[in-house]
């Protein structure tokens, strides 16, 4: 596999609260509660390490320097991970992620997190330039901390390509919207996130279907559309089909689509074929839906799933 680098700039401890139904506004009595080291980056390396690819993957980013920064370190430490987090002052950020469970709906609280500084910032890109080298792909997901300039993603990017490194941005609002001028490889918005870009609403096939030939006009090799339990849409060169999920309770989908990420890196980095890399990352982020923490499937509870992937061509 090729060597992957993982970027979180703004990690956090996912904080699980299942609860048997949740009522705003009321006194809530939690069943069960979890914590996980997290943040989309380290959520895709954390997904690659239990596929057994981990001599592959290094996560980076910045991390707090407080209690809460140690703890999520020594829980890297533990899944097998390796990392080069830059220490910053302040905490890392707890986010609370609210499990209904009658509903089934989610409710994620996420918390702004520590504060950078410019000197961060510079410390950052130098690092990020040592990290690049003997790096083949790199993931750029999830927020930016406080005090960090909106145009980050966009020069790493910058930075990524000068060293001929392929880049994945997963991100939000005005970091997604300054990454994506910077032309990465692949985009994997969710349909929230590239409503905002866009400025529309996605609603029929033909307004996705007109979304990702937009963003493959930007210069981006691939671009793929989240939609949750209503799957995703895959776009490259001619090819552009609809991927639906095997149907079943979900359980808890936060970091699915980090593990629809991770999937996405398996077959860029063993070359397999777009649809098999679709029904592949598919399932993998349906199978994530259905642990009850932030968490993922083994390998091969992947790869079982597979098989109740559809993919409709258009
Ligand atoms: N409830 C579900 N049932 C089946 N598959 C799901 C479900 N939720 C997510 N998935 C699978 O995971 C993929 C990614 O999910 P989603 O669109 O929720 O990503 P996301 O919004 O980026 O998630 P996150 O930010 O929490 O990582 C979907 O395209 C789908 O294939
Ligand atoms: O606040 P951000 O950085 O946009 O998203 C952070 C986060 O919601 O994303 C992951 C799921 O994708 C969670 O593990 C984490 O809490």
């Amino acid at each position: 596999m090729s060597k992957v680098l993982t970027v979180t700039l703004n990690p956090a401890m996912d904080k699980t609260l299942m609860l048997s139904s949740f009522h705003p506004g009321g006194v809530n009595r939690v069943q069960e509660v979890m914590m996980t080291a997290a943040g989309k980056g380290i959520n895709v390396a954390r997904a690659l390490t239990k596929w057994r690819e981990r001599d592959f993957v290094r996560a980076f980013g910045w991390i707090g320097g407080g209690w809460q920064g140690e703890a999520l370190l020594a829980q890297l430490d533990e899944w097998g991970i390796s990392q080069e987090f830059i220490k910053v002052p302040g905490e890392v950020r707890t986010n609370t992620k609210l499990v209904d469970q009658n509903s089934g709906e989610v409710t994620d609280i996420n918390e702004p997190g520590f504060t950078v500084e410019t000197k961060d910032v510079d410390r950052l890109l130098a690092e990020f330039d040592h990290c690049l080298i003997g790096s083949e792909l790199v993931v750029l997901s999830g927020s930016l901390p406080q005090g960090a300039p909106s145009d980050l993603y966009r020069t790493m990017i910058k930075q990524a390509k000068k060293r001929e490194v392929t880049v994945i941005l997963d991100a939000d609002g005005e970091a997604f919207r300054e990454g994506i001028q910077a032309v990465p490889h692949v985009v994997k918005p969710n349909r929230e996130e590239l409503q905002g870009l866009l400025q529309r609403e996605l609603i029929t096939d033909s307004d996705y279907l007109l979304a990702g030939q937009e963003i493959l006009r930007f210069g981006v090799t691939c671009a793929v559309i989240s939609m949750g339990a209503a799957g995703a849409w895959f776009f490259k060169d001619q090819q552009q089909f609809h991927v639906q999920p095997p149907i079943f309770q979900a359980i808890n989908p936060v970091g699915a689509g980090d593990g629809m990420v991770a999937g996405i890196i398996m077959g860029m980095a063993y070359h397999w074929p777009l649809e098999q890399t679709a029904r592949f990352a598919t399932a993998a982020g349906a199978k994530a839906s259905t642990i009850p923490g932030t968490g993922y499937g083994k390998r091969d509870e992947v790869h079982r799933l597979m098989k109740g992937v559809v993919i409709r061509n258009h």
